[in-house]
């Protein structure tokens, strides 16, 4: 069942059924069948319809930070930031689409060879809750303009985003089989991605949900992108203003109610201005995110996602101070609503659950490094390897501890944050494959080696 419940009240508001097996072989034969007209219009033309796709979503986007208030407790300045991001994302492959997918002319032993970039045919689109416009739109800008067809299978508890995306989609353009919108549910993914039909998949989610879409399209032999979880590291080396770094950082841990894949999960500060930091962190998350309603631009704390999402974030807190972390702030559920208070935890050592595991909420863990070197192997000594940042006042040592971090995006004096041009992506448990930038529209190309002579 696909459902959108109020995570503020608690209140169900829509019950939308799931598909029967029928309805979504039927959507399969539309991507499917929608295939080869597309691709044969010219490049230019799809992306002038990515174009115009980019202008609705410009025109509606309170109405689409509403839905996302709504649907996951997403505050309504950052829903509306969000659709900033997505259109970024359209306009970025409207124009740069037609270069990325030009001819390359290669030169090689005895002759003459072009590689052409075409599309591969119906993909699957599976995607999360935590960013409900702007992960679809990473995915389907650059495959519309490749020339590529979209069955899309949102989370269960975002369909009023999932309806107004396929409805944007097609008011641009988009004709109605070359987009199309599914609401099926999870035990229907194999089925789908055995049938000869769909070509690949793209999946954003949890690394378990990444293992069983990876393992049935392993078993069909299809292309898969996946990103997955992260527990990215922050390192702080030093700073000229402790105070800015520890509003930036807390920031950029609270952001999205923490509730990011990217956002820095372990702040690994250096041992000379740990104290301090944690000091102040703790002063900052406790006096600055106060829970308050998303519908509120003045509030500083929404809700979780759902009471689960709230509930599952909380027990990681209480397991992590039963195995002897400490609790410097935060950590109590607050209801009614899907509230945990914004949490700092110190302490943390291998063989708790915590140090491994990604904590998807407002929880910010401060380790303390000895040196630089230290920093680097708590940085390294995690599953997953999704982004990581870098905060000092050195260029050249910020350039050299972000080049032995081991993670797809290293970001300096800054963390995280999307932006259409850049390539994301992780290593390790954190994924495969790459979304945005010019990256972002080769994952489901057909390379297309053309010997001329
Ligand atoms: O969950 C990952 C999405 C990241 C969005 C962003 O950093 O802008």
């Amino acid at each position: 069942m696909y459902s959108v419940t109020d995570p503020a009240r608690g209140v169900l508001v829509e019950e939308v059924a799931n598909w029967t097996d029928v309805e979504v072989q039927a959507a399969i034969g539309r991507v499917a069948g929608a295939y080869q007209g597309w691709r044969a219009r010219g490049v230019g033309e799809r992306a002038a319809i990515v174009a115009r796709a980019a202008e609705l979503f410009a025109e509606r986007v309170d109405d689409l930070a509403a839905i996302m208030t709504l649907e996951m407790g997403k505050r309504v300045n950052e829903g509306r930031g969000e659709i900033g991001i997505v259109v970024d994302i359209f306009r970025y492959y409207a124009e740069h689409g037609p270069a990325l997918l030009a001819d390359e002319p290669v030169e090689i032993t005895g002759g003459r060879a072009v590689i052409t970039k075409g599309p591969i045919g119906a993909l699957l689109g599976i995607m999360p809750w935590n960013f409900p416009c702007y992960q679809v739109a990473r995915f389907v800008a650059p495959n519309l303009v490749l020339g590529n067809t979209i069955l899309l299978k949102h989370a269960s508890i975002c369909p009023r985003s999932a309806r107004a995306i396929e409805e944007i989609l097609h008011a641009a353009g988009v004709p109605d089989d070359v987009y199309v919108n599914t609401f099926a549910s999870s035990r229907q993914i194999p089925a789908i991605l055995a049938d000869p039909r769909i070509a690949g998949v793209s999946l954003t989610g949890s690394e378990q949900a990444g293992m069983s879409v990876a393992a049935e399209a392993g078993k069909n032999l299809k292309k898969t992108v996946l990103e997955l979880g992260g527990s990215d590291p922050l390192i702080i080396l030093d700073t000229n203003d402790l105070d800015e770094t520890v509003n930036a950082t807390a920031t950029a841990r609270m952001r999205n109610c923490g509730q990011s894949c990217n956002a820095p999960k372990r702040m690994i500060v250096l041992a000379d201005l740990y104290d301090e930091y944690v000091d102040r962190l703790t002063k900052r998350v406790t006096e600055y995110y106060v829970p308050g309603d998303p519908a509120d631009p003045a509030t500083t704390l929404p809700p979780l996602a759902s009471n689960a999402a709230a509930d599952e974030v909380a027990a990681q807190v209480a397991k992590a101070v039963e195995q002897g972390a400490t609790l410097r702030a935060g950590g109590r559920r607050i209801t009614p609503g899907a509230y945990l208070e914004a949490t700092v935890l110190t302490a943390v050592t291998p063989g708790m659950d915590a140090y491994y595991e990604e904590i998807f909420g407002p929880v910010a863990i401060v380790f303390k490094a000895e040196d630089e070197d230290d920093a680097v192997r708590l940085a390294n000594d995690t599953p997953f390897g999704l982004g990581a940042s870098v905060w000092g006042t050195d260029p050249a040592r910020n350039r050299r501890v972000a080049d032995r971090i081991d993670a797809g995006m290293v970001y300096l004096n800054r963390a995280g944050g999307s932006q259409a041009d850049l390539p994301f992506g992780g290593i390790k448990r954190s994924g495969l494959g790459r979304e945005l930038g010019p990256a972002g529209i080769e994952e489901f190309m057909n390379k297309k080696s053309i010997r001329l002579g």
